[in-house]
Protein backbone atom coordinates (compact mmCIF):
# COMPACT_ATOMS: atom_id res chain seq x y z
CA UNK A 1 0.00 0.00 0.00
CA UNK A 2 1.02 3.59 -0.75
CA UNK A 3 0.43 6.26 1.36
CA UNK A 4 0.82 10.02 0.75
CA UNK A 5 0.08 12.07 3.94
CA UNK A 6 -0.26 15.95 2.85
CA UNK A 7 0.53 18.37 5.56
CA UNK A 8 1.89 21.61 6.94
CA UNK A 9 3.70 19.96 10.05
CA UNK A 10 5.12 16.76 7.81
CA UNK A 11 7.22 16.21 10.56
CA UNK A 12 3.72 15.80 12.80
CA UNK A 13 3.73 12.23 10.97
CA UNK A 14 7.57 11.18 12.33
CA UNK A 15 5.58 8.73 14.29
CA UNK A 16 4.88 6.51 11.07
CA UNK A 17 8.16 5.87 11.40
CA UNK A 18 8.57 4.03 14.81
CA UNK A 19 6.73 0.74 15.95
CA UNK A 20 4.68 -1.09 13.73
CA UNK A 21 3.79 0.83 10.74
CA UNK A 22 7.44 2.16 10.53
CA UNK A 23 8.39 -1.71 10.52
CA UNK A 24 5.74 -2.34 7.75
CA UNK A 25 7.41 0.33 6.12
CA UNK A 26 10.79 -1.05 6.28
CA UNK A 27 9.32 -4.26 4.92
CA UNK A 28 7.46 -2.61 2.23
CA UNK A 29 4.66 -3.37 3.02
CA UNK A 30 3.86 0.07 3.49
CA UNK A 31 5.00 3.05 0.81
CA UNK A 32 4.91 6.20 2.64
CA UNK A 33 4.98 9.51 1.50
CA UNK A 34 5.27 13.10 3.78
CA UNK A 35 4.48 16.55 1.55
CA UNK A 36 4.60 19.51 3.01
CA UNK A 37 1.84 21.72 1.70
CA UNK A 38 3.84 24.77 2.07
CA UNK A 39 5.78 23.54 -1.22
CA UNK A 40 3.08 24.51 -3.58
CA UNK A 41 2.75 27.86 -2.44
CA UNK A 42 4.54 30.28 -4.18
CA UNK A 43 4.69 33.31 -2.20
CA UNK A 44 7.32 34.93 0.18
CA UNK A 45 5.56 34.00 3.28
CA UNK A 46 4.31 30.69 1.64
CA UNK A 47 0.93 31.27 2.49
CA UNK A 48 -1.76 28.57 3.06
CA UNK A 49 -4.72 30.54 4.82
CA UNK A 50 -7.17 32.99 4.01
CA UNK A 51 -10.05 35.14 5.88
CA UNK A 52 -13.48 33.11 5.01
CA UNK A 53 -15.81 33.97 2.76
CA UNK A 54 -18.93 35.06 4.52
CA UNK A 55 -17.36 36.03 7.93
CA UNK A 56 -16.41 34.29 10.88
CA UNK A 57 -13.48 33.35 12.97
CA UNK A 58 -10.37 32.14 12.06
CA UNK A 59 -8.95 31.50 8.67
CA UNK A 60 -9.36 28.83 6.12
CA UNK A 61 -6.90 26.69 4.29
CA UNK A 62 -6.59 27.86 0.13
CA UNK A 63 -7.59 25.48 -2.44
CA UNK A 64 -4.96 26.76 -4.82
CA UNK A 65 -1.72 24.85 -2.80
CA UNK A 66 -4.16 22.07 -2.00
CA UNK A 67 -5.24 21.55 -6.04
CA UNK A 68 -1.62 21.84 -6.84
CA UNK A 69 -0.26 19.04 -4.42
CA UNK A 70 -3.00 16.77 -5.57
CA UNK A 71 -2.29 17.13 -9.29
CA UNK A 72 1.61 16.66 -8.24
CA UNK A 73 0.89 13.62 -5.85
CA UNK A 74 -1.46 12.05 -8.13
CA UNK A 75 -1.40 13.77 -11.73
CA UNK A 76 -5.22 13.81 -13.79
CA UNK A 77 -3.68 11.88 -16.52
CA UNK A 78 -1.76 9.22 -14.27
CA UNK A 79 -2.93 5.45 -14.67
CA UNK A 80 -4.83 5.23 -11.17
CA UNK A 81 -5.64 7.78 -8.38
CA UNK A 82 -5.45 7.00 -4.79
CA UNK A 83 -8.26 7.33 -2.36
CA UNK A 84 -8.25 10.56 -0.54
CA UNK A 85 -8.87 11.27 3.17
CA UNK A 86 -10.18 14.30 4.51
CA UNK A 87 -9.81 14.15 8.30
CA UNK A 88 -12.95 16.60 10.11
CA UNK A 89 -14.95 16.72 12.83
CA UNK A 90 -17.61 16.41 10.44
CA UNK A 91 -16.98 13.34 8.61
CA UNK A 92 -18.31 10.36 8.60
CA UNK A 93 -17.04 8.12 11.49
CA UNK A 94 -13.84 6.14 10.84
CA UNK A 95 -14.50 2.44 12.24
CA UNK A 96 -13.14 -0.52 12.14
CA UNK A 97 -15.15 -1.40 9.67
CA UNK A 98 -13.68 1.84 7.28
CA UNK A 99 -10.58 1.00 8.65
CA UNK A 100 -10.70 -3.00 6.88
CA UNK A 101 -12.06 -1.10 3.54
CA UNK A 102 -9.45 1.04 3.89
CA UNK A 103 -6.62 -1.69 3.99
CA UNK A 104 -8.07 -2.97 0.78
CA UNK A 105 -7.22 0.26 -0.88
CA UNK A 106 -3.63 0.46 -2.76
CA UNK A 107 -3.17 3.80 -2.06
CA UNK A 108 -4.50 6.14 0.23
CA UNK A 109 -3.55 9.71 0.16
CA UNK A 110 -4.40 12.06 3.43
CA UNK A 111 -5.13 15.64 3.67
CA UNK A 112 -4.27 17.22 7.10
CA UNK A 113 -6.14 20.57 7.38
CA UNK A 114 -5.27 23.10 9.98
CA UNK A 115 -7.15 26.49 11.12
CA UNK A 116 -11.34 26.36 10.74
CA UNK A 117 -10.44 23.61 7.62
CA UNK A 118 -9.82 23.72 3.60
CA UNK A 119 -11.64 25.36 1.71
CA UNK A 120 -14.49 23.01 0.26
CA UNK A 121 -13.90 23.51 -3.18
CA UNK A 122 -10.75 21.24 -2.94
CA UNK A 123 -12.83 18.44 -2.13
CA UNK A 124 -15.07 18.74 -4.95
CA UNK A 125 -12.24 19.33 -7.48
CA UNK A 126 -10.82 15.99 -5.97
CA UNK A 127 -13.93 14.33 -6.27
CA UNK A 128 -13.62 14.47 -10.02
CA UNK A 129 -11.02 12.00 -10.49
CA UNK A 130 -10.49 9.71 -6.76
CA UNK A 131 -12.86 8.80 -4.01
CA UNK A 132 -12.85 11.70 -1.34
CA UNK A 133 -13.77 10.57 2.51
CA UNK A 134 -14.08 13.15 4.67
CA UNK A 135 -13.70 10.81 8.21
CA UNK A 136 -13.93 11.78 12.05
CA UNK A 137 -11.74 9.84 14.51
CA UNK A 138 -14.55 11.04 17.06
CA UNK A 139 -17.02 13.74 17.96
CA UNK A 140 -14.10 16.25 19.52
CA UNK A 141 -12.09 18.75 17.46
CA UNK A 142 -8.38 18.92 17.42
CA UNK A 143 -6.18 21.58 15.90
CA UNK A 144 -5.75 19.88 12.70
CA UNK A 145 -5.98 16.56 10.98
CA UNK A 146 -2.16 15.26 11.51
CA UNK A 147 -2.84 12.72 15.17
CA UNK A 148 -6.52 11.77 13.30
CA UNK A 149 -3.80 10.38 10.27
CA UNK A 150 -1.78 9.05 12.84
CA UNK A 151 -4.88 7.02 14.32
CA UNK A 152 -6.08 5.66 11.03
CA UNK A 153 -2.71 4.73 9.36
CA UNK A 154 -1.82 2.55 12.42
CA UNK A 155 -5.58 1.29 12.83
CA UNK A 156 -5.46 0.51 8.85
CA UNK A 157 -1.49 -0.40 8.76
CA UNK A 158 -2.19 -3.47 11.15
CA UNK A 159 -4.50 -4.80 9.21
CA UNK A 160 -2.37 -5.59 5.89
CA UNK A 161 -1.25 -9.02 5.52
CA UNK A 162 2.24 -9.75 7.33
CA UNK A 163 2.51 -6.81 9.46
CA UNK A 164 1.26 -8.09 12.96
CA UNK A 165 2.83 -11.37 13.86
CA UNK A 166 -0.20 -13.61 14.78
CA UNK A 167 -3.11 -12.35 12.32
CA UNK A 168 -5.40 -14.89 14.21
CA UNK A 169 -5.31 -12.09 17.46
CA UNK A 170 -7.28 -9.59 15.06
CA UNK A 171 -10.25 -11.91 14.82
CA UNK A 172 -11.16 -11.45 18.52
CA UNK A 173 -10.52 -7.75 18.89
CA UNK A 174 -12.75 -5.02 19.79
CA UNK A 175 -14.72 -4.06 17.25
CA UNK A 176 -13.89 -7.22 14.82
CA UNK A 177 -15.23 -10.10 14.39
CA UNK A 178 -18.66 -10.63 16.33
CA UNK A 179 -18.76 -6.63 17.17
CA UNK A 180 -18.39 -6.93 20.15
CA UNK A 181 -16.08 -5.38 22.97
CA UNK A 182 -12.87 -7.52 23.36
CA UNK A 183 -12.84 -9.93 26.85
CA UNK A 184 -10.74 -8.86 29.96
CA UNK A 185 -7.29 -10.69 29.59
CA UNK A 186 -5.01 -11.53 32.24
CA UNK A 187 -1.37 -13.52 32.41
CA UNK A 188 0.89 -14.67 35.20
CA UNK A 189 1.00 -14.43 38.34
CA UNK A 190 -2.28 -16.09 38.62
CA UNK A 191 -2.57 -13.98 42.00
CA UNK A 192 -1.59 -10.40 42.06
CA UNK A 193 -2.04 -8.13 44.74
CA UNK A 194 -5.06 -9.65 46.65
CA UNK A 195 -6.80 -10.27 42.74
CA UNK A 196 -6.86 -13.27 41.27
CA UNK A 197 -7.07 -14.70 37.58
CA UNK A 198 -10.84 -15.92 37.23
CA UNK A 199 -10.61 -19.56 37.78
CA UNK A 200 -12.37 -20.34 34.51
CA UNK A 201 -9.45 -19.55 32.61
CA UNK A 202 -6.77 -21.74 34.54
CA UNK A 203 -9.32 -24.73 34.22
CA UNK A 204 -7.71 -25.61 31.27
CA UNK A 205 -11.23 -26.49 29.64
CA UNK A 206 -11.87 -24.45 26.72
CA UNK A 207 -15.46 -24.75 25.80
CA UNK A 208 -15.90 -22.92 29.28
CA UNK A 209 -13.47 -20.63 28.66
CA UNK A 210 -14.80 -19.62 25.20
CA UNK A 211 -18.26 -19.10 27.06
CA UNK A 212 -16.42 -17.10 29.68
CA UNK A 213 -15.21 -15.12 27.40
CA UNK A 214 -18.39 -13.95 25.25
CA UNK A 215 -20.35 -13.46 28.35
CA UNK A 216 -17.41 -11.09 29.74
CA UNK A 217 -17.66 -9.09 25.66
CA UNK A 218 -21.51 -9.02 26.14
CA UNK A 219 -21.48 -7.91 30.20
CA UNK A 220 -18.61 -5.48 29.34
CA UNK A 221 -20.49 -3.92 25.83
CA UNK A 222 -24.05 -3.81 27.63
CA UNK A 223 -22.01 -1.65 30.05
CA UNK A 224 -20.03 0.83 28.32
CA UNK A 225 -21.36 0.15 24.59
CA UNK A 226 -24.82 -0.11 24.78
CA UNK A 227 -25.48 0.70 20.99
CA UNK A 228 -23.23 -1.99 19.92
CA UNK A 229 -25.60 -4.77 21.59
CA UNK A 230 -28.28 -3.67 18.91
CA UNK A 231 -27.21 -7.03 17.18
CA UNK A 232 -27.53 -8.69 20.25
CA UNK A 233 -30.69 -10.09 22.06
CA UNK A 234 -28.48 -11.32 25.26
CA UNK A 235 -29.99 -10.64 28.67
CA UNK A 236 -27.50 -11.33 31.56
CA UNK A 237 -28.11 -12.83 34.91
CA UNK A 238 -27.23 -10.44 38.03
CA UNK A 239 -24.53 -12.98 39.32
CA UNK A 240 -22.96 -13.32 35.65
CA UNK A 241 -19.37 -11.91 35.26
CA UNK A 242 -16.79 -10.54 37.16
CA UNK A 243 -18.10 -8.29 39.85
CA UNK A 244 -17.43 -4.75 39.91
CA UNK A 245 -15.83 -5.05 35.87
CA UNK A 246 -16.32 -1.49 34.48
N1 LIG B 1 -12.36 14.68 14.89
C1 LIG B 1 -11.46 14.92 13.88
S1 LIG B 1 -11.10 13.73 12.77
C2 LIG B 1 -10.81 16.19 13.74
C3 LIG B 1 -9.96 16.62 12.73
C4 LIG B 1 -9.64 17.91 13.07
N2 LIG B 1 -10.26 18.22 14.21
O1 LIG B 1 -10.99 17.17 14.64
Amino acid sequence: MRLDVVSIFPEYLAALDVSLVGKAAKSGLLDVHLHDLRDWTHDRHRTVDDTPYGGGAGMVMKPEPWGQALDALAPADGPTQPRLIVPTPAGRPFTQELAYELAAEPWLAFACGRYEGIDARVASYAAERMRVDEVSIGDYVLNGGEVAVLVMVEAVARLLPGVIGNPESLAEESHSGDGLLEYPVYTKPPAWRGYDVPEVLLSGNHGLIAEWRHEQSVRRTAERRPDLLAAWGDVLSDQDGAEGVR
